[in-house]
């Protein structure tokens, strides 16, 4: 697997000032600016990409404290890199998009990356609304960020809407010795709060591609609901899937 130096880009977003459903450019980029010493954002430049045809579009939010790996992960699933390096925390919040093929259907997955700090709670809040699913992340390497999963499961049940698909992320699983919360408690904590669980490596690429597929999945058997498909759970599927230890075929 590659690595890269972790070169992230500080972004910040200006404000919510749009459906977040659609954003307002063609190609689905943010209102992001670089911040001036005048604080005033400078618009940056939509990236020139080709827009590819897909069948509906997903909005999943990465959460968790500072430091549990949402960008790696975002990173480690769209571009197939980890990372590596010195950690430079995001600011405010952005978005990469992802196709991906469920059965025959293009999935687009608009996965949005927040910043973890405390000071950026109240940007990211505002965009808990429009959210489909939501992973919420903690480090197994750094207990304050699992003993946190309870206060931003309080956040998602006051911003978020009621049926939103939520998955339990332990991340950083590669780190075997300096691990300090057992799988065990994680599993116990999620089957607490009946959403799926699963643990993660955004170094390795471990359930990496199985949590996002395994989302698309869901959110595209709900957008479908087709009876055939009535016995799709996302939480019988993960744990399917991990005892397999395979990932179900992701063409992009
Ligand atoms: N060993 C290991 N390190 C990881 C993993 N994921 C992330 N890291 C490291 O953890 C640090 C933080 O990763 P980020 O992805 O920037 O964390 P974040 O959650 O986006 O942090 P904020 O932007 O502050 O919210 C970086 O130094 C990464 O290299 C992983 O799966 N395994």
């Amino acid at each position: 697997m590659a690595d890269v130096q972790h070169q992230q880009v500080r972004r910040v977003v200006t404000r919510p000032s749009w459906n977040t459903q659609q954003p307002p450019h063609a190609n689905g980029s943010p209102v992001v600016g670089t911040v001036r010493r005048d604080s005033t954002p400078t618009p940056l430049r939509p990236p020139l990409r080709p827009v590819e045809a897909c069948d509906f579009t997903c909005k999943v939010m990465l959460l968790g404290d500072s430091g549990v790996g949402k960008t790696c992960l975002l990173v480690r699933f769209r571009d197939g890199l980890f990372l590596s390096g010195n950690f430079i925390s995001t600011v405010g919040i952005d978005f990469r998009n992802k196709v991906v093929t469920v059965d025959q259907s293009k999935v687009k997955l608009q996965i949005w990356d927040t910043a973890g700090q405390e000071r950026f709670r109240s940007v990211t809040h505002a965009y808990y609304r429009d959210a489909h699913a939501l992973l919420l992340l903690y480090d197994v390497t750094n207990k304050t960020s699992f003993d946190n999963i309870r206060a931003w499961l309080g956040e998602i049940r006051e911003y978020a809407q009621d049926d939103v698909v939520i998955m339990l992320l332990g991340n950083k699983a590669d780190c075997g010795s300096e691990r300090v919360v057992r799988k065990e408690d994680g599993e116990r904590l999620a089957r607490e709060y009946n959403v799926a669980f699963m643990e993660t490596s955004a170094k390795t690429g471990l359930n990496v591609e199985l949590t996002f597929m395994a989302v698309a999945r869901e959110l595209k058997f709900r957008k479908s609901g087709n009876p055939d498909e009535s016995k799709f759970n996302v939480q019988d599927y993960v744990r399917e899937q991990s005892q397999r230890g395979s990932c179900p075929p992701c063409n992009t």
